[in-house]
């Protein structure tokens, strides 16, 4: 007797153990472990350095200076932008050489918490930052500090900081100065070196 196609069908279908069954599990087994193949793929490298991956150089901090290093560049005053004044009362005004260094650290530590401005700050060196602007400050009052960092146009190139930005630095600095009690003709007179560095600092 001849059995139709679909008779046949409906016999391997019902048998237990059926080559239907047999052949349905073994398609879901493939559809499982192409699925498995498409998340391993998908699923995000865990231990990957990346820095290393795409060749970025790691910055470590002197030991010493605990300082980043920099570009080389030429070491002068020349760098810090004005010309010294002369005397003892301006240096004596500001607490010396120590009294500079707090007020320059005090500047850096105000601007880094600033909402205003302390974006630009992040992932720059402040170590060196409150080094350097403490032997500018330094060597602008004329308390006998050299200035061994960079020119202003090249240490701000790129930051982007605008004259806005530029006055909520000026009022952290002079916040920092009323705080040492430097007197207010006194905070003018270091102001007044700073002010025309405005075209090198700012970019807008
Ligand atoms: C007349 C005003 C300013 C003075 C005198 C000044 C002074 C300095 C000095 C001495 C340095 C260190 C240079 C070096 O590392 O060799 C420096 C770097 C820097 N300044 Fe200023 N600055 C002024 C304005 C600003 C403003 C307005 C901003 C942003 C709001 C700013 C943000 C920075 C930052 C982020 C660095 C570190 C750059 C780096 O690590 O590459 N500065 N500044």
């Amino acid at each position: 007797m001849q059995t139709s196609d679909r008779s046949l069908h409906s016999k391997i279908s019902a048998a237990p153990f059926s080559l239907h069954n047999w052949l349905f599990e073994d398609e879901l087994l493939i559809k499982t472990a192409i699925l498995t193949l498409f998340l391993l793929q998908q699923a995000p490298a865990e231990n990957v350095d990346w820095d290393k991956e795409f060749g970025v150089e790691e910055r470590v901090r002197d030991p010493e200076t605990g300082e980043f290093p920099v570009e080389p560049y030429q070491q002068s005053n020349e760098n810090a932008g004005a010309k010294p004044f002369q005397g003892e009362q301006l240096p004596a005004a500001f607490g010396g050489r120590e009294g500079i260094q707090k007020i320059a650290d005090r500047t850096v530590e105000l601007s880094e918490a600033d909402p205003r401005i302390s974006d630009i700050f992040v992932s720059h060196d402040m170590v060196r930052l409150k080094r350097t602007l403490g032997e500018q400050f330094c060597y602008l009052l004329g308390a006998g500090c050299d200035y061994s960092g960079r020119d202003m146009r090249t240490a701000h190139a790129g930051l982007g900081a605008t004259k806005a930005d530029l006055n909520a630095l000026v009022e952290n600095l002079q916040k920092a100065m009323r705080e040492a009690k430097v007197p207010f003709a006194d905070q003018n007179k270091l102001l007044s070196k700073l002010a025309p560095m405005s075209k090198d600092v700012t970019e807008r």
